[in-house]
């Protein structure tokens, strides 16, 4: 399967490992964040098809994989967590809000912690109820999952979607964030990989709008249903280990 990587260091802090990978399937990133002196490290939005590939990865940066985070329960895709628990032995992660069972559930305020460095969780319903941004503060950078898409955002057509509801989460929580925070998204179809709080507050055609009209935009996308959703809902229930494709089984034990 191919797949793109982007990958740099944070600004000005060396402990910090940051890996942007990519998922040409579904379209999604998965962010691998360590710490170089710890070697503990976690993985955002892993997806089930490529945890072999983010996990050779972790081992060939000697790291050691602490916490498989999920930005809410996937529709499009099934998330690597459950097969990454057997192959590391990481604690899975979700929102309590979510509906999907995790080693650890998390809410507003809580922090996610890897080494030296540590994520803020800020709830984000709206795209579902247990959507969250992950903040991480001290290098200015923000993880959004599906409540912001570069120039778009979620689609609230089904899970728990609504579209006031993530025009809020969107307004009050992600635009409150400093203008130059980076913001990281779970997909982009488009080629793009990050933007910034103030790129989106200025460019994004939806979220630019008045709640009013977003409704209106928001309740005529017509978007086609996701095409791995029938199996995608019913595994990320439950960290993405029920009912897996026979061909994938292979090697998970
Ligand atoms: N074609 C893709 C699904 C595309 C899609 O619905 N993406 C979701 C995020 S994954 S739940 C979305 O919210 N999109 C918003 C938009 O404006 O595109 C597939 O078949 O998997
Ligand atoms: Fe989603």
């Amino acid at each position: 399967m191919a797949f793109r990587c982007f990958s740099s260091l944070g600004a000005g802090k060396n402990t910090l490992v940051f890996r942007q990978l990519f998922d040409c399937v579904s379209s999604t990133y998965t962010y691998l964040l360590g710490d170089a002196t710890t070697k503990k490290c976690i993985l955002i939005d892993p997806v089930l098809e490529l945890a072999r590939r983010d996990f050779q990865l972790i081992k060939e940066l000697n790291l050691k994989l602490i916490y498989a985070v999920n930005t809410h329960m996937h529709a499009d895709h099934i998330t690597g967590s459950g097969h990454l628990k057997r192959l590391s032995g990481c604690k899975s992660i979700i929102s309590k809000h979510s509906g999907a069972e995790a080693d650890i559930l998390v809410t507003e305020g809580d922090y996610i912690d890897f080494g030296n460095h540590k994520l803020r969780v800020l709830n984000t319903p709206g795209h579902t109820n247990g959507c969250c941004t992950f903040c991480f503060e001290e290098h200015g950078m923000a993880f959004t999952g599906d409540a912001l898409l570069i120039r778009g955002c979620g689609r609230t057509d089904f899970q728990e979607g609504d579209a006031a509801t993530l025009y809020n989460s969107v307004h009050q929580k992600i635009f409150a964030l400093p203008d130059q925070t980076l913001l990281y998204p779970a997909h982009d179809y488009n080629g793009l990989t990050v933007t910034t709080v103030d790129e989106e507050k200025r460019l994004n055609p939806r979220l630019t709008k008045s709640l009013h009209d977003f409704v209106h935009i928001m309740d005529n996308l017509k978007l086609g249903y996701p095409k791995q959703i029938d199996k995608a809902l019913p595994a990320n229930k439950v960290c993405g280990l029920y009912n897996l494709p026979e061909e994938l089984k292979d090697g998970l034990s």
